[in-house]
């Protein structure tokens, strides 16, 4: 029995992944964390992982960029492999991450979906195959809740485009101040906020009369809850310390 810390567990995503959780037999939520604590299912929920005194083979967190820092404290004091979905972690963040990864296992991706990661591999095949010459603009929208912008699956998106490219694109946020033609050798990302839109991801190479576009739409949560405890899954089988993404779960399969 795989037994499970949920940080989130009382958000939007929180509440999907104790739904599918509940219906195996294979694993249970045995602790949530969160910043509002009212217990809202059959497992105890508290603000401050240290305050647990049970113990949990994997921890995924779908919470806020500022639990990373407890979180990743509490994980290497006890050595619990982490699954971290949550986004909007800044660069000095994702070090930290890098530096636990030497003491635990430590997963991270920006989107949970087997589409999403599916499609950076054919954003890959297209940079290195178009090279030069193509434009490359990366548009994500969202519901009007999202805290962070740019998406991280944008972010992930541009880094996979940018690794397959003859050159070290510039990651350009927001052309409104500027007053120029558009430059080569950049990355645009653009950010719609609207509505209960889920995720919806769309890069587009733009070159001489010719456009590709590749595009992910998420119709519901559970394509990245779905992905989120088949992560878990696959830490709570690989105790190795170091850094995981959706990619090792995917070769596992
Ligand atoms: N990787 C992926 O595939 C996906 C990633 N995400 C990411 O997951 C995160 C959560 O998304 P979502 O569920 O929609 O967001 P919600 O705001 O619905 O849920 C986040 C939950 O975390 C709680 N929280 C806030 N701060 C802390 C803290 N310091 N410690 C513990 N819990 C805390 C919030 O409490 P309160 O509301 O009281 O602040 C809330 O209950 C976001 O970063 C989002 O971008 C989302 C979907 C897919
Ligand atoms: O906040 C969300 O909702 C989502 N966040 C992730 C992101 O920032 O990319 C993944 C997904 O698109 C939903």
């Amino acid at each position: 029995m795989l037994k499970i810390g949920l940080c989130g567990c009382n958000g939007r995503m929180g509440k999907v992944i104790t739904d599918i959780v509940s219906k195996k037999e294979n694993m249970k939520i045995v602790a949530g964390f969160d910043a509002y604590t009212e217990k809202l299912s059959d497992y105890p929920v508290y603000a401050d992982p240290h305050e647990f005194t049970g113990a949990c083979d994997v921890i995924i967190d779908f919470s806020n960029a500022n639990s990373l820092e407890m979180l990743l404290d509490y994980c290497k004091k006890t050595k619990t492999p982490v699954v971290i979905c949550t986004t909007g972690h800044s660069k000095e963040q994702l070090a930290e991450m890098r530096a636990a990864s030497a003491e635990i296992p430590v997963f991270r991706s920006g989107n949970m979906s087997i589409g999403i990661n599916l499609m950076m591999d054919l954003l890959r095949k297209a940079a290195s195959v178009l090279g030069d010459g193509y434009d490359v603009e990366i548009t994500e929208k969202h519901h009007n809740q999202k805290l962070d912008a740019p998406s991280g699956t944008a972010l992930m998106l541009a880094d996979a485009v940018n690794e397959a490219l003859p050159y070290d694109a510039e990651y350009v946020y927001d052309r409104h101040e500027r007053r120029m033609k558009r430059p080569e050798h950049e990355i645009g990302i653009h950010t719609v906020r609207g509505g209960t839109i889920v995720g919806e991801h769309e890069v587009l190479f733009a070159g001489r009369d010719e456009l590709i576009e590749i595009r992910h739409v998420a119709l519901s949560r559970e394509v990245f809850a779905v992905g989120a405890v088949d992560a878990a899954a696959f830490l709570g089988a690989h105790t190795q310390p170091g850094m995981y993404d959706m990619s090792d779960v995917i070769a596992a399969k």
